[in-house]
């Protein structure tokens, strides 16, 4: 499993933070018109401590109730107006941030669609389902809540220590005291949490994927009764989360604690002062009320600080884990620079723009030349999977390559339509480096069916189609890969397949991928063992159609059994990272022992005499 966690320290929350502008820049004016309205209507309730001093000093010390009625109008209508104006801004920011979680949601999946296998290799599923769920659900919050109240709370404070201050200046300097060890405290708040929700957001991906693994593998799971091992799995990752979440929860708690008891000290401490000095006579008592109306309101807006940073600190996290995913390199479009053993004059030609039969043969069809590949996460110092692979598949010629298992016959086979990157050498369609072909050409002019065929929550028919041609090719496509079985389905090549085409059988799965690798009619056809779940009398009817399919392409047919073998024109034997030998099935099996061992163990275990071969 691939470590996507945390590896080094994230960078500042406000750096992090910062890379959001790209997405907040098309909605800055609902924001900024939003946090503007807040701080009038946050400001508002400052003013109600005032209207109070001027009722007890007033309208009370002269006991004139019509000015206490016009008073208790006056804060009726501030309290009115502080509602309504936060209820706008609710109402500006709502729609905008909706779409800005959006814009960011389908970044990521046009990105993630983008980037090499290579990459999805590396990554679990779940951690990049997390990026693009609750990390972006987080930011929205984020944007709607803690970043304007941060604001609004900051702006609110000053103002009313300006008001405390103008209004008695000693009694102000006593709730100004606290001010230093709370900074200190958040600071050493904010390293620590940030290192708790960089966790807790890890453990979500880990859980994420747990989660998914076992839905799609609940056919595994219930087959070998590993539901037990696989709730073990789940529930101590749930574990582990929940400490995670308890410690956030501790930090949290601790830092509210403080920041609530350390002010409400000092406003003791001002309440007792400011008594003697209403007893001595050097402050009015409206004065005091006024002061003390406003300490008190300046209490939330200190008292949320807390939480407002730690959600800040997640968003954060969000952030630096959603552009890990954004940040990754995407497949280089086209002229990529070559592998270090590339020829130094590749061929410019165009398969578009020359007919392929103006070239020389030697550069018609598939060429491989000098290949080398390396899986990138392997380990140091492991020799390369495919080494020097010199082989050249005429126009028109159907070339089977065998080799034992984890030889790298997929490995060979995938560099082709360039899901991975050959290492060194270069593969020519045509003559044509399919290094310098924009990728949508090349992958218009291959086509591929793997052995493991994946479908997707669509209708049979749009299944199919994904390789290209039109409804007529599709019941051509059909029947080439004896998909008959289609048309007896509820409705036809209308009928739904499930996720990943579960509803299915194996074979009938199998048929499908090949009706799309071949539905486009395309120049090169690169199929992956695409027989290996079919009974043998519909293979011998995959085969017969596919002959005449095969006839007009030039196609590379992994083959692990004689009568896949017999589809092709010639074999190649990927033997130790090399192509070993080339020849027609016959010659191979008069000639290389290697070859001979492995058609006799796959012809045994095919007659079900055997399973090694060896
Ligand atoms: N993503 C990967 N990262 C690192 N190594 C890999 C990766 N995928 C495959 N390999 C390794 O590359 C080697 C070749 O694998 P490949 O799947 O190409 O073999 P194969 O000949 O198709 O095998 P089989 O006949 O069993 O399908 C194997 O040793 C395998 O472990």
């Amino acid at each position: 499993m691939p470590d996507t966690h945390a590896a080094t320290k994230d960078p500042s929350a406000t750096r992090s933070l910062l890379r959001l502008w790209p997405y907040v820049r098309p909605v800055r004016t609902r924001l900024f018109s939003a946090a503007f309205v807040a701080i009038v209507a946050s400001c508002l309730g400052l003013v109600i401590p005032l209207v109070l001093k001027w009722i007890v000093d007033g309208p009370v010390a002269d006991h004139d109730p019509g000015g206490v009625w016009l008073g208790a109008l006056y804060l009726l209508l501030l309290g009115v107006a502080e509602a309504a104006l936060f209820g706008f801004r609710r109402w500006l920011v709502a729609r905008p941030l909706a779409s800005v979680e959006a814009d960011m949601r389908a970044d990521l999946y046009r990105h993630v669609q983008r980037l090499p296998v290579s990459f999805h290799d590396r990554w679990a599923s779940g951690q990049l389902l997390s990026r693009g769920t609750t990390d972006l659900m987080l930011l929205r919050m984020f944007l709607a809540f803690p970043l304007t109240f941060l604001v609004v709370n900051g702006v609110t404070i000053l103002a009313g220590f300006a008001i405390l201050l103008s209004q008695q200046w000693s009694l102000g300097l006593v709730l100004l005291v606290p001010v230093i060890p709370l900074v200190a405290l958040c600071s050493v708040f904010e390293t620590r949490y940030s290192l708790v929700a960089r966790r807790a957001q890890d453990q979500v991906g880990d859980l994420t994927t747990v989660v998914e693994e076992s839905v799609l593998g609940i056919r595994i799971i219930k087959g070998f009764g590993q539901h037990r091992s696989q709730a073990l799995a789940f529930r101590e990752l749930s574990r582990r989360l929940r400490g995670t979440e308890l410690a956030k929860a501790r930090l949290l708690a601790g830092l509210w604690g403080l920041i609530t008891t350390i002010p409400e000290l000092a406003i003791g401490a001002a309440l007792v002062l400011g008594t003697v000095q209403v007893a001595d006579g050097e402050l009015s008592a409206g004065t005091l009320v006024a002061f003390l109306s406003t300490a008190l309101a300046l209490r939330w807006p200190v008292e949320s600080i807390g939480f407002l940073l730690a959600m800040s600190q997640e968003s954060a996290t969000a952030t630096v884990r959603f552009f890990e995913a954004m940040d990754a390199e995407e497949e280089a479009e086209g002229a990529a620079s070559p592998g270090p053993l590339c020829a130094p004059d590749p061929v410019p030609l165009s398969s578009a723009d020359r007919a392929p039969e103006a070239l020389a043969p030697d550069h018609l069809g598939i060429r491989f030349e000098e290949v080398v590949f390396r899986y990138p996460d392997a380990a140091p110092g492991t020799p390369p999977v495919l080494s020097r692979i010199d082989l050249h598949i005429r126009a028109g010629e159907t070339m089977a390559l065998v080799g034992g298992t984890g030889s790298g016959k997929t490995t060979l086979t995938a560099l082709v339509p360039r899901l991975h990157e050959a290492s060194g050498g270069r593969i020519t369609l045509d003559g044509e480096d399919i290094t310098l072909m924009p990728r949508e050409r090349l992958r218009g002019l291959v086509s591929v069916a793997f052995e493991e065929p994946t479908l997707f929550s669509a209708s049979v028919g749009d299944n199919v189609l994904m390789g290209g041609g039109s409804p007529d090719d599709l019941e051509r496509a059909l029947d080439i890969a004896q998909a008959q079985f289609v048309r007896r389905l509820p409705q036809g090549v209308d009928t739904q397949v499930g996720e990943q085409g579960l509803s299915l059988s194996g074979g009938q799965r199998q048929r499908l991928a090949l009706a799309r690798a071949v539905v486009g009619r395309p120049r090169f056809l690169i199929l992956d063992d695409p027989l290996s779940a079919l009974d043998v009398h519909t293979e011998a009817l995959v085969e017969a159609a596919l002959r005449r399919v095969l006839q007009d392409t030039t196609a590379l047919v992994v083959a692990h059994r004689p009568s896949t073998v017999m589809l092709a024109d010639r074999v190649a034997l990927l033997s130790g990272g090399r192509i070993s030998a080339v020849g027609t099935h016959q010659e191979l099996l008069r000639g290389n022992a290697e070859y001979a061992w492995l058609m006799s163990g796959a012809e045994e275990r095919h007659d079900g005499k055997g399973e090694d071969g060896r």
